[in-house]
């Protein structure tokens, strides 16, 4: 997708007068050891942004622009958008590395029938850790506010919410045991070859759900996930969609599940039944295949793997392919992101009927469940994973869960339900105790 002329592009709402201005300097990394101890207590909780990943990454709060949009247009008016806030913006970046200056955290329905809005989120403050360097990037809209020199400290640690109650949102585990039947029975007649059905979970606390203690919790327990917060919806993603560095595009694709025992020696013998299951082989083809060819539209080569390996969470094993290409056209990050989604990995095979079979079959809104979350810098690098393991914010103490699995002509409704429940566990772990 390339963006549109500024002459024919119509002007999105919402770009910021007067325009931003950014600055972007070095720390060192000593003050940023543990970057999600730094984020402030928001009164909001969707004003807490955080991308991280073994302690990497960024996290932001605070709010100097928003930008909102739905229906089948909303990546490419999300882009359009950004381009204008950053051909605007007045820039200072000392540290001129790939999410330095400008950056937009986003989060993006998984429907273009969705109700629920893709959102674009430029914090005020964005601490960002990468290797050895650090930074610290102030954005205003006040050219006369001194460089950045944010109060960076440890804050004191967040609260926990006390009791949590969950309860089956939707379709209740027997009824969605039987979409799930319904889906396998149309596999087997041959309307289609994989489909990926979800359900949700809402989880009510007795006190507010700080995303801090969510976030920190996560970060611990899934520490080779990227834990992200945009605009309420708080998570840990195995599963990178897209990242762009520079003109080199990599994916992280999962698909075909297997549980963990925590017996370490019979969770190896699983992984080993899990890397020769034909079903989950099969399942994980079908995602790879969708993730290759929408890339190769984009890239002069691409690497990918011919057989998948064994990722351990600690929750669930997955079937993993990381794939790799250059970029020969001027596709930014978003751009990518929106033409691999949606993937078999959340959709299904053959995409425009996998679709259709989950708003029939799942009857709910995914909402941003199951869409691209991430971050985009002014040059259109940026990161984008799939919004999995995760909750959305109904209100201050409660939290929508989904958890979905990718039903295949081998697939038992059964098994089904346990690995829901399973990719249910970080965050229902996070909110308790
Ligand atoms: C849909 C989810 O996960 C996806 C489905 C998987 C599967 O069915 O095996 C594995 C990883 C993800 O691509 C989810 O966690 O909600």
């Amino acid at each position: 997708m390339s963006s549109p002329s500024p002459a024919d592009a119509p002007t999105p709402r919402g770009v910021p007068h007067p325009a931003l201005v950014v600055r972007t300097i070095a720390l060192p990394t000593a003050r940023v050891a543990d970057l999600l101890s730094l984020l402030p207590e928001p009164e909001d909780a969707g004003d807490v942004v955080s991308w991280v990943r073994k302690g990497e990454g960024f996290v932001g709060w605070g709010r100097v622009a928003t930008f909102t949009a739905s229906g089948p247009e909303r990546f490419e008016q999300a882009q359009e958008w950004w381009r204008q806030v950053t051909a605007e913006a007045i820039v200072r970046d000392d540290v001129d590395e790939p999410g330095t200056g400008p950056i937009a955290f986003g989060s993006m329905a998984y429907s273009r029938r969705s109700g629920t809005e893709s959102v674009l989120v430029v914090p005020e403050v964005v601490v960002g850790r990468r290797g050895d360097l650090a930074w610290v990037t102030t954005i205003t809209t006040d050219a006369t506010v001194p460089a950045a020199d944010e109060p960076l400290d440890r804050q004191p640690a967040p609260q926990g919410p006390g009791a949590v109650e969950f309860a089956d949102l939707d379709l209740a585990a027997d009824r969605w045991a039987e979409a799930v039947d319904e889906a396998v029975s149309r596999i087997n007649a041959g309307d289609l070859d994989k489909v990926v059905l979800a359900r949700s979970v809402r989880a009510t606390a007795t006190r507010r759900i700080d995303p801090r203690w969510v976030l920190a919790r996560l970060a611990y327990d899934y520490d080779t996930t990227w834990v992200f917060a945009v605009d309420g919806l708080v998570g840990a993603t195995p599963e990178m969609l897209v990242r762009l560095e520079r003109g080199l595009v990599t994916s992280r694709v999962l698909a075909g599940t297997i549980r963990r025992t925590g017996d370490d020696s019979h969770d190896l013998a699983l992984a080993g039944s899990l890397a020769r299951s034909s079903k989950d082989l099969e399942e994980h083809e079908y995602a790879v295949r969708s993730v290759a060819d929408a890339l190769a539209a984009h890239t002069s080569s691409i690497n990918v793997p011919d057989s998948p390996f064994v990722l351990h969470l600690n929750n669930v094993m997955h079937l993993a392919t990381d794939v790799a290409g250059v970029v020969d056209d001027d596709s930014t990050s978003l751009a990518l992101a929106a033409s691999l989604h949606p993937s078999a990995a959340v959709c299904g095979t053959p995409t425009l009927l996998a679709d259709d079979v989950i708003g029939e079959l799942e009857q709910m809104d995914r909402g941003r469940y199951a869409g691209p979350v991430g971050w985009m810098d002014a040059s259109g690098d940026g990161e984008w994973g799939i919004a999995l393991r995760c909750g959305a914010y109904e209100s201050a103490r409660s939290l929508r869960l989904y958890a979905g699995c990718g039903i295949v002509a081998g697939s038992v409704a059964a098994d089904e339900v346990a690995e829901s429940v399973a990719k249910l566990l970080p965050m229902r772990t996070a909110l308790g105790g």
